[in-house]
């Protein structure tokens, strides 16, 4: 007989319901402790399996990772012509289309070879950027989130296009500012998905009209219509397409064919969220943490001035010799888990797992976030302890389930290491360069550290800082 794992009936899921929409991570956190690391219950008409625990978080992702490889697609997809096929993070199954563009992926941005031809990119992005902020008026604030965030989409766009999408030093003025609320309303439109999207009561809101979806598509394609349409009447006119070295994303998309112009847009705006919007999250925790803790600071400091050479940061000193920043970075990632249920999975067939049966197209959440706090496998769970980083041989790759900020599996976040890089060159140039206080000389630790959940977890206010050239 099929038995599904314990879990809160229709009665208790509602008392839950406001939790569930706007702190997930932390009601089924609460649940578990009352029914288990392995948790189903019904939300709608989705049935919700819930892993809570790195041996139940294992069962999903290594024993039974083909199996629970599905994702489920928010309804804007169904919307949007083309987009199944031209997707990696949401692609229904791991298919034709999925298997293609993270192999392209891989050739241009994820592989250690790319992110090595990638080094002076990432480089050249973080130092329009200090020279930028050098710029700056004593005491003037800077919106530093907004500012990472414009660096980190023009190292992955310059990477997957050979173009800058923000002008930096147009920072605050119209162009730029119209980017930024461009790409961060794709971003809120996207990922506002998940738990809301399988309520019946709550699809009566009706988040996604035909309307809004068909301005969200235009909008993603006047982010990157230009871009391709402008490479592809280069490439025509190149007499000798083999003068090139070395072929970018764009390149490859065109030249493969298997893609529309519109499907590669889609796909690139894809590509700039994954690569953009954890990263960023993540250099902001980052900052605030050693700001907050100004021996940590110190520290980190000493060991990124080891690895300045000439007047500048060098990336593989940075990565070889940095082990404090690097358990900085690692203890972050663990704090503050960017995507605290990763991104949801799907059950493309029926499975037993522990004795139960999970059914098909059941959605299955790891709380990732839960895990990375439970006092089980953490001294001290919920304090910035990098140390605890040093003697240890815990990784980011997935192997170690009490800790994936990035998953693990076929799902794995493909860009992990690129990310552990950007995060290192650019938050590290930061520190390096400049000292950073708050307006009106507040003291750091009345930073309001609260959370705001939208798929990703991040900090709901702003940062603002106040650069000062180091001497
Ligand atoms: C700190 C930064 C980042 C974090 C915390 C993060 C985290 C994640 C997580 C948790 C997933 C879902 C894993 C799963 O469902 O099991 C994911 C997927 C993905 N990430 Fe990242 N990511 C980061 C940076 C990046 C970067 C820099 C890129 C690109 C260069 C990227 C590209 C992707 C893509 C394409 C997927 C979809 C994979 C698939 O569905 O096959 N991410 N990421």
């Amino acid at each position: 007989a099929r038995q599904l794992p314990p879990g809160p009936n229709q009665f208790h899921v509602m008392s839950y319901l406001s939790q569930l929409i706007y702190k997930p991570h932390i009601a089924l956190q609460t649940l578990a402790k009352a029914y288990g690391p392995l948790m189903s219950f019904q939300l709608g008409d989705q049935l919700m399996v819930v892993a809570s625990s790195p041996e139940t978080a294992k069962e999903f992702c290594r024993t039974h990772d083909r199996i629970f490889s599905g994702r489920h697609l928010p309804s804007v997809y169904h919307i949007l012509p083309g987009t199944i096929d031209s997707s990696i993070v949401l692609s229904p199954e791991c298919g034709k289309a999925w298997k293609l563009l993270r192999t392209i992926g891989q050739s241009c941005v994820f592989s250690s070879r790319a992110m090595e031809t990638n080094t002076w990119i990432r480089k050249a992005k973080v130092m329009d950027t200090v020279n930028h902020l050098r710029t700056k008026q004593l005491g003037q604030v800077v919106n530093l989130e907004d500012l990472m965030f414009a660096t980190l989409a023009n190292i992955i766009s310059s990477a997957l296009t050979a173009k800058n999408l923000f002008h930096i030093e147009g920072e605050g003025k119209e162009d730029y500012k119209e980017m930024m609320s461009l790409v961060n309303e794709v971003i809120e439109k996207t990922t506002t998905f998940g738990l809301v999207d399988f309520l019946p009561i709550l699809k009566g809101v009706d988040f996604w009209s035909n309307g809004k979806a068909m301005d969200m598509y235009r909008k993603i394609k006047l982010t990157w219509g230009g871009i391709i349409q402008e490479r592809r009447a280069s490439t025509k006119n190149d007499q000798n397409p083999s003068s090139k070295t070395s072929q970018d994303f764009l390149d490859i998309v065109l030249s493969d064919g298997t893609f529309s112009e519109d499907q590669i847009a889609i796909s690139l705006m894809e590509l700039l969220i994954g690569a953009t919007d954890s990263t960023t999250i993540t250099t902001v925790w980052l900052i605030v943490e050693l700001i907050k803790n100004p021996e940590m600071l110190s520290k980190v400091r000493e060991e990124i001035a080891q690895a300045v050479e000439g007047d500048e940061l060098n990336e593989s000193l940075l990565s070889n010799n940095c082990n404090y920043f690097q358990a900085c970075i690692k203890e972050t990632l663990r704090l503050h888990v960017p995507a605290p249920l990763l991104v949801p999975h799907r059950a493309i067939e029926t499975c037993k797992v522990n004795n139960y049966t999970i059914p098909k197209n059941s959605m299955v959440l790891v709380n990732s976030w839960g895990i990375a706090r439970d006092p089980k496998y953490w001294e001290d769970a919920t304090i910035f302890k990098p140390e605890r980083f040093l003697d240890s041989n815990i990784g980011y790759r997935g192997t170690h389930f009490e800790y994936l900020p990035f998953g693990t599996g076929l799902r794995m976040c493909p860009g992990s290491a690129v990310a552990f890089k950007n995060i290192q060159m650019l938050v590290g140039s930061l520190l390096h360069y400049f000292d950073w206080s708050l307006p009106n000389g507040d003291d750091p630790i009345s930073i309001d550290m609260s959370e705001t959940y939208l798929t990703t977890l991040k900090k709901e206010k702003p940062l603002l800082l106040v650069p000062k050239l180091r001497e």
